[in-house]
Formats: C-alpha cells, structure tokens, sequence
C-alpha cells in the first residue's frame, strides 16, 4: 500500500542545523550528542516510552549557508522522522513541544539575544510538520514556511523518509 505525506497524521519532523561550536564540541558532534536528548524529550513531550515510536535519523548533511550575513561557516544539517505520535494535533501541545525545543537549543549554548537573523548558531531545532496539519500562530507556523525552499532541509528529509521502514512497500 502506498502512503503520503498527508496520510501522517502522527508523523511529525525536526530539523536540526548547527554551525558553530558547543559545550559538545564541532557542529558534527553537537548533532549527534543530541540525539538521545532530542528523542527523550519527544517521548517525555508525547508521554510515550522510546520503544512505542519509530525515529528515522538522516545522515549528517555537510551545507553551504543559505542567507544570513557573509562569510559564516558551513553548516551541518540533519532531520529526524518520527513515527507514532499519539493523539490528534492541537496548538498547546505545539507550543509547548517548541518551548522544548527551544530549551534544548539553549542547553547548547544557542541565545537568541546575541545572533542575528540566519547569522551562525551553535544548534537550530525547528519543527517542519506534524501530519498534514496547519498552524499560524505568532510564535508557530506548521507545516515550516520555509520547508519546501531548502534543500538543506529537503535532501535530509528525503534521506529520513528512505530510511524509515513506514513507506517501504
Ligand atoms: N515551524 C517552526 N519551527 C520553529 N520555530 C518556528 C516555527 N514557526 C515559527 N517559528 C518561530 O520562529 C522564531 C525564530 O526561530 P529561529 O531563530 O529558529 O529562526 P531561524 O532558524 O533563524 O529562521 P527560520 O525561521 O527561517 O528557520 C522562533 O522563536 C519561533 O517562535
Ligand atoms: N545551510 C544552511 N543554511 C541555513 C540554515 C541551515 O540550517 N543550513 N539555517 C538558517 C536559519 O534557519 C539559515 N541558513
């Protein structure tokens, strides 16, 4: 049976971009020290053990930066693919997942009091769609109005998406 985007609606995607260096050490490090954290904090979002969701990691994508002011280093780019997501979406719970999100680019070092738009960050978490569903909310916009013109978002969720075992026939 084929399946597509819209048919999931508890899949849901993160994608992560980092440039500059962490407490964790290059932006190659910081991607994959976050992982567990990343997949904890969804579960613990979700109120669901890790063994009841399927993650789906892209590579590691080496990018060149798009935007932002001239001269910052290349990025590193992935996307995480989550199956199983319990419930129907709704807008607090949204929010609060970017609240999470948020909290844990922080834990990294990223501050947003400091950078400047696009500008170079030590880790960027943004939510690209849960399901089919659509979000305008001042702080939330979903699916992200940005996804479908960055292929340093496009090329990881295409390589997530081939390796999730969900759309395999
Ligand atoms: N889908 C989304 N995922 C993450 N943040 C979002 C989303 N939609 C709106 N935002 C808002 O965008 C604000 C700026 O986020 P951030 O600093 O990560 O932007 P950026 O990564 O520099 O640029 P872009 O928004 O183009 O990805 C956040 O504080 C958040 O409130
Ligand atoms: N290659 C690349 N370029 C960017 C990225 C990113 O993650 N990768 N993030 C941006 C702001 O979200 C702006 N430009």
């Amino acid at each position: 049976m084929s399946a597509s985007l819209a048919d999931q609606a508890c899949s849901l995607a993160v994608a992560l971009g980092a440039n500059r260096p962490s407490a964790a050490g290059s932006p190659q490090q910081t991607l994959i020290d976050v992982r567990p954290q990343l997949e904890q904090l969804l579960c613990d979002w979700a109120q669901i053990s890790l063994s009841r969701i399927s993650c789906s990691w892209s590579p590691l994508l080496e990018t060149a930066p798009v935007g932002g002011p001239p001269g910052q280093p290349m990025y590193c780019n992935a996307v995480l693919l989550i199956r199983g997501v319990p419930g129907a979406p709704d807008a607090e719970a949204a929010l609060a997942l970017l609240d999470r999100l948020q909290a844990l680019e922080a834990q990294y070092g990223r501050d947003r009091d400091r950078e400047v738009r696009w500008g170079p960050r030590s880790l960027d978490l943004d939510l690209l769609f849960w399901g089919d569903w659509r979000l305008e909310h001042p702080r939330l916009v979903l699916p992200h109005p940005r996804l479908h013109l960055r292929s340093f978002v496009m090329e990881p969720l295409l390589a997530a998406m081939q390796r999730s075992t969900h759309w395999r026939s």
